[in-house]
């Protein structure tokens, strides 16, 4: 077995949803339930996960677009789109949390990464509002050193500003940072930021397999990320003849 490459990361940038916690049930439960208020049919789970990742409001869009067999645009600018907003925020907000989870290993690598001083951001196209919510609910806010959304700067993903604003603000390099995301949308970021990028396999990316989008690195899992920051042989508690009694 070859051994990790050494750990060189001063800065981890993580995605949210479909890397950090699985949002598309809750998401999907609050659409439909904006969905029903205006009487329009619900949409299913599938089509939710394909528009994740370019935050919720243009999601809402794609999905009262695929409701009323509306073109995209012509939605954007109606009146329903207006209403339907204001009901998203209150059926967004009252599914957070409920419904998502957080997938294996991430707590367990936020803290480790904490440990081992490097820092730790959150870079989302999701809503400054849902955003902090979902951390919260699931206690993810004190394991992040910095929250980056859609609507925090005048950009968002794929544009690098978000990671530039997280470099300037640790002052780490381009080359002493990572991002870690699930969507084509996360390697075009870090493409566009030179800055290096590993994909999960088991997220959003909007239908299409993510390896299409060549990222550095493909992880099944936040595993690879633990063993490269702490490879297994230094894990190891000492063995006896190495200990300290004799
Ligand atoms: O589409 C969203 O709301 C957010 O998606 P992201 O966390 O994958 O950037
Ligand atoms: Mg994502």
């Amino acid at each position: 077995m070859t051994a990790p490459a050494p750990w060189r990361f001063d800065l981890v940038l993580f995605d949210l949803d479909g890397t950090l916690v699985e949002t598309a049930p809750e998401i999907r439960d609050a659409v439909d339930a904006t969905l029903q208020r205006l009487g329009l049919p619900p949409v299913e789970l599938r089509q939710v996960e394909h528009w994740i990742g370019r935050g919720t409001r243009e999601l809402l869009a794609e999905a009262l677009a695929f409701a009323t067999q509306t073109p995209l645009a012509e939605i954007r600018d109606s009146e329903l789109f207006r209403r339907a907003l204001g009901d998203f925020s209150v059926d967004y907000a009252l599914a957070s949390g409920t419904r998502s989870r957080v997938y294996p290993l991430v707590r367990e690598t936020l803290e480790a990464l904490g440990r081992h001083g490097v820092k730790r951001a959150v870079l989302t196209n999701k809503e400054q509002r849902f955003t902090l919510s979902l951390l919260r609910q699931h206690g993810l806010h004190g394991l992040i050193d910095q929250v980056v959304c859609g609507d925090t700067l005048a950009t968002r993903k794929p544009d690098p500003a978000g990671v530039a604003h997280c470099l300037q603000t640790f002052g780490i390099p381009a080359d002493r940072a990572l991002l870690v995301g699930d969507s084509s949308i996360d390697v075009a970021t870090a493409r566009n930021a030179g800055v290096a990028v590993w994909a999960v396999t088991y997220g959003y990316n909007m239908g299409q397999p993510i390896a299409a989008a060549r990222p550095d690195r493909l992880l099944a899992d936040f595993q690879p990320l633990l063993d490269a920051l702490a490879p297994p042989h230094q894990a190891l508690p000492p063995s006896p003849s190495s200990s300290i009694l004799q």
